[in-house]
């Protein structure tokens, strides 16, 4: 196996979610948690959200690597910028890949917008995955001790690709999700950890969400949490079928159609290429 030391990246952002994206396809060289972590390292490193990669896996396949350094199964943002490149690269107006979540269609929606099927949310308990069974997971309960009084109550578990909790509140900006953020992540009720998301209907059709990545912490926009955000709602007869979702970063629009599939559009950006540095 090489060293990904010398091999170009793009850096990219999805409403200022950021990544550092490495084209494998080619070459011997595979994305370990140390050189993801090593790459995210906003002090020591390139500095982003999440590492991806594209390789060849009889196709385009998308990896995603946390900040933290663990590999995961699914990035809405990402998959955006993945769907641009390779819309560009084949002068295209569609791309097709797979992420370890599973197969993703990207189309434009403007010059710098693609549109994503991210495919159909999950909500069985051993699907999200929970750690204890429960009938109705528009409405689970994660004790959390004295701070999860008076707004932290009953969230929405849903896995779109990956795990997602989200709360439901009357105040997005009021809430703690630094504080609380890192104990739901890590709650034994989440085998596999989860992301968090705290989420204020502001009509049928919009949503201020904010959102405590795993293995990144806050960040400006996550889009798989905006998919699963929408669908809880509606779950709950919150909100229409179709919303604008409102991240720190930008807004995001999201629909489940009546098919089961939740289609996502929103800006993608290019900042800047490099190499990667030795020592990775
Ligand atoms: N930023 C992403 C999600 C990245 C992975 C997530 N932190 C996880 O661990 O599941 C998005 O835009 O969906």
């Amino acid at each position: 196996m090489s060293s990904l030391a010398g091999l170009p990246f793009r850096k990219m952002n999805g409403l200022g979610n950021d990544f550092v994206i490495v084209d494998l396809r080619g070459t011997d060289a595979r994305m370990t948690p140390e050189a993801a972590r090593a790459i995210a390292d906003r002090q020591s490193g390139i500095g982003c959200d999440q590492v991806i990669t594209i390789e060849d896996r009889g196709g385009p396949f998308m990896g995603v690597w946390n900040a933290d350094g663990s590999a995961v199964e699914a990035c809405g943002n990402a998959a955006r910028c993945v769907g641009w490149l390779l819309m560009e690269e084949q002068d295209a107006d569609e791309a097709r890949f797979a992420a370890p979540a599973g197969p993703l269609r990207a189309w434009r929606a403007g010059p710098m917008r693609v549109t994503i099927d991210m495919g159909e949310p999950k909500f069985h308990w051993r699907d999200i995955p929970l750690a204890e069974q429960f009938e109705d997971t528009r409405f689970i309960d994660v004790k959390l001790g004295p701070i999860d009084r008076p707004v932290l109550w009953g969230p929405s578990a849903v896995n779109m690709g990956n795990p997602h909790c989200i709360f439901f509140v009357d105040d997005a900006e009021a809430q703690a999700l630094d504080r609380f953020g890192p104990l739901v992540e890590n709650h034994p009720l989440f085998p596999e950890r989860t992301n968090v998301g705290v989420a204020q209907v502001k009509g049928a059709h919009l949503i201020r969400l904010r959102v405590w990545e795993r293995g990144a912490g806050v960040t400006k926009a996550c889009g798989t949490a905006a998919c699963a955000a929408l669908v809880a709602a509606h779950r709950r007869r919150l909100t229409a079928r179709k919303a604008t979702l409102e991240l720190d970063g930008g807004p995001l629009a999201v629909e489940w159609g009546e098919d089961n599939r939740v289609r996502m559009t929103g800006a993608v950006a290019h900042e800047f290429d490099g190499t990667l540095p030795h020592g990775l």
